[in-house]
């Protein structure tokens, strides 16, 4: 007889209301690993002298195989580097045509999302709104609010994988600052075709 072997269940926390997890250790990501992707080189270089947390997340340690569901919480902060707001570094999935949802819990801000032929769209977060990101579309998180944080529920295919470097090296289309108080997508002026 041939066995299967039983597989633990998962079982992790994380509140819905600050999006930490006691149990979990966050990934977090300062000023100074992302430095290079704002527009405002000078404003970007003073804020990493004091090396700002811009957002943190929890990975909930799912294997990375297909038929996997891979989710977390993520936190971004208010802030600005000159009048661009706090984002993550965004990236598209190693395997490119896999999808994510992503569920606002908290705050207020938009998901920015590009496919490589250059379809650029975006959605903007509020507390009970899911965007579902088509397979295919790079995608970041920032955050609009002046003073509170921008809190997702995510979820994406365990086997998909981070495809950081493509962003890296051209950044996204555009990009969303600060306008006359209020949130504004322009076009990114260091974007590398
Ligand atoms: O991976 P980053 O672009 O740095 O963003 C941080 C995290 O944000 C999201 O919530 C994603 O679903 C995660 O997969 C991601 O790793
Ligand atoms: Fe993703």
């Amino acid at each position: 007889m041939s066995a299967i072997a039983p597989r633990p269940a998962i079982v992790t926390d994380f509140s819905l209301v600050t999006g930490l997890s006691q149990s979990r250790t966050p990934l977090q990501r300062r000023i100074s690993a992302m430095a290079g992707m704002y527009a405002d080189q000078g404003a970007a270089q003073r804020l990493a002298q004091e090396d700002v947390l811009v957002y943190e997340f929890f990975d909930m340690g799912v294997p990375d195989s297909p038929g996997e569901v891979a989710y977390g919480t993520s936190i971004t902060y208010p802030g600005k580097v000159g009048d661009e707001y706090f984002m993550t570094k965004g990236h598209f999935h190693s395997v490119l045509d896999t999808a994510e949802i992503y569920y606002c819990l908290r705050g207020r801000g938009l998901l920015m999302m590009e496919n490589p032929e250059g379809d650029v769209q975006w959605e903007e977060l509020t507390p009970g709104k899911g965007v579902y990101v088509p397979g295919r579309y790079a995608h970041r998180s920032i955050n609009t609010s002046p003073d509170e944080p921008l809190i997702t529920f995510f979820a994406f295919p365990g086997h998909a994988g981070h495809d950081y470097g493509t962003i890296e090296s051209k950044g996204f289309r555009k990009i969303v600052v600060e306008r006359d108080g209020a949130p504004l997508v322009v076009d990114n002026p260091q974007w590398a075709q």
